[in-house]
């Protein structure tokens, strides 16, 4: 694809499931060094947003491309797509684990060892996945995305149960890949965070809003605070 040509330009994507329109309205352009948020309430259509852009389920509206491809076709090369759900093998180590899925994504060279020293995982890298506390874990599964080098990111909650530090680790190496031209879309509950994001995509009742700025969506509210303003909003 072009390298001008935006990482994702969707227009009015939605869901349907058994009939039940569940979710609506998602209209985003997200250029290469683009980070978004998703935000909004339980069930609001994060995840379904981010299972349609990563080719995983089929949009029933709307239209757009993602990385240059028909949205409508799917597909998921180049997409780096990390599910709520962490999705490694228990029972392998850390290094199996990591190893195994450069294989399958033909990752060959030192991009194993750069990972791991970038994400600071060496000192578990014996132990099994099943075994890791939640936020190591979190890191190894954000290894395990990043080892393609995919052009887009696309992050489902991946600082739900990260300590402090660790959160700010995961953020700055996040502005790092923007600054190097990754797009990064990332959903999460943790209003001070999405605050860092320039642009976020609110969800309300099942219906993307388009997207604005988290001081924008603060100005409409009324409330002081981007917390503040999605629960009233949510009212
Ligand atoms: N496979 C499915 N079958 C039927 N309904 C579904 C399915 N997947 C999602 N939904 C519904 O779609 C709506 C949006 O769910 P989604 O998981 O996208 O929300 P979310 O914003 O990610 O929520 P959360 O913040 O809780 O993670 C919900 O009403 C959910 O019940």
């Amino acid at each position: 694809m072009n390298m001008a040509e935006p990482l994702i330009a969707v227009v009015g994507l939605g869901k349907r499931y058994g009939g039940r329109r569940v979710l609506q309205g998602v209209t985003l352009s997200l250029a290469r060094g683009e980070i978004v948020g998703l935000v909004g309430a339980n069930g609001g259509g994060k995840t379904t947003t981010l299972r349609m852009l990563a080719g995983l389920i089929r949009a029933d509206d709307g239209r757009g491309t993602v990385l240059g491809r028909d949205i409508r076709k799917g597909g998921s090369a180049g997409i780096g797509y990390m599910p709520q759900r962490l999705s490694l093998y228990p029972e392998l180590t850390v290094h199996e684990n990591l190893r195994f899925r450069a294989e399958i994504h033909d990752v060959t060279g030192p991009r194993v060892d750069e990972m791991v020293e970038r994400l600071g995982i060496g000192p578990m890298l014996d132990t099994r996945f099943e075994r890791l506390s939640g936020g190591w874990a979190r890191r190894v599964q954000f290894a395990a995305t990043m080892l393609p080098a995919p052009a887009l990111l696309l992050l489902d909650e991946p600082t739900a149960g990260l300590d402090i530090v660790t959160r700010n680790d995961l953020w700055r190496w996040l502005a790092d890949l923007a600054a190097a031209g990754h797009g990064i879309v990332i959903s999460t509950h943790d209003l001070t965070e999405a605050e860092r994001c320039p642009r976020i995509l609110h969800y309300a009742d099942g219906v993307a809003e388009p997207p604005t700025t988290p001081a924008d969506l603060i100005a409409r509210s009324g409330a002081a605070t981007l917390e503040a303003a999605v629960a009233v909003l949510a009212r």
